[in-house]
């Protein structure tokens, strides 16, 4: 296949070299940063824009179907966005497992499947079921033991070493820091990659954690929950491995929807948001319309000049 037309349907990296690679990353002392992606043309604007990785968030997975982030989504829909998303860019992808969809042999399944979905690797939570987002109040975790249960069997049911699994703790915020902690050393004990510590409130809680523990660490930039925005130089310098932000790009585009909206609705037409929008031009770049003419030479035939403001 030539250059023009490889990575057309489905990015060129297969998932095990997407995998190598993030394994790579969160080796190299480099923080990893990883916007959520709501669907495969977002992931590949991030990859575009020249960032690290890609996430793929329940919460976001759940808002998209209007749902609330309760784990009412199934293994089945889950893997099948997760499979949309992760093939339609050569960066790797982390997927939100939740709490694995089940007990201990169900997130051994979760594994399995999430590995055939080709994505790069996935976290599981230590909340009971039913879980809540991570930065609401009245949510509980299970104890050590049991989640140890369920990291050991998802272990276990990795066919491909590279994909990476991470761990999630919620207990910062029920249990305290030092219990969280101590978890998470459990938990990269049992076998975790990555440790993805949930709703810390402050710097100083992220460099305590980093302190602790001597594997790689995740920090969850999520708006308008428990968490201080940090930027990525205080994420540097504390030693964080990664960052995810994972439903900022669906409240930037939500919150742009509305605004549209109403402008329609006020105004009778949407002649005055013609600057916000993603251009046509851009839209055909991003989806590299040209390069379908290989198999089709009348596919493109877009030029500037010829589009209405
Ligand atoms: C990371 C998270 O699990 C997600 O599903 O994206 C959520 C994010 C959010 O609800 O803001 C969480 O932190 O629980
Ligand atoms: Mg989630």
């Amino acid at each position: 296949m030539s250059e023009s037309t490889s990575g057309l349907f489905s990015a060129r990296t297969c998932a095990g070299d997407k995998r190598k690679a993030l394994r790579a990353a969160l080796a190299s002392g480099e923080l990893q940063r990883w916007p959520g992606a709501f669907s495969p043309l977002v992931a590949k604007l991030i990859a575009d824009i020249g960032f690290e990785g890609i996430y793929i968030s329940g919460a976001v997975l759940s808002a998209d179907l209007g749902l609330p982030d309760i784990g009412l989504t199934t293994l089945t829909e889950v893997a099948g966005r997760g499979a949309q998303i992760a093939r339609s860019t050569d960066l790797p992808s982390l997927i939100d497992a939740d709490t694995g969809f089940g007990e201990p042999m169900s997130a051994a399944r979760t594994i399995a499947t999430l590995e055939d979905a080709g994505l790069a690797g996935c976290h599981l939570e230590d909340q009971v079921n039913p879980k809540r987002c991570g930065h609401l109040d009245g949510k509980d975790v299970v104890p050590t033991g049991e989640m140890l249960r369920r990291l050991r069997a998802a272990v276990s049911a990795r066919r491909d070493d590279d994909f990476v699994i991470c761990a999630r703790t919620d207990a910062a915020g029920i249990e305290g820091l030092d219990a969280a902690i101590e978890r998470a050393k459990a938990y990269a004990d049992a076998g975790a990659d990555l440790i993805f510590t949930e709703a810390l409130t402050d710097l100083a809680e992220f460099e305590k954690f980093r302190a602790a523990v001597d594997v790689p660490l995740l920090a969850n930039m999520t708006e308008f929950g428990k968490s201080r925005l940090l930027t990525t130089e205080q994420l540097r310098d504390v030693g964080y491995n990664a960052v995810i932000y994972p439903v900022t790009t669906l409240r930037i585009a939500m919150g742009a929807v509305e605004r549209g909206l109403r402008e329609i609705d006020s105004a009778g037409t949407q002649s005055g948001l013609l600057d916000d929008m993603q251009h046509r031009s851009r839209l055909y770049e991003l989806l590299r319309y040209a390069d379908y003419n290989a198999f089709d030479s009348e596919l493109f035939n877009f030029t500037l000049e010829g589009t209405r403001p």
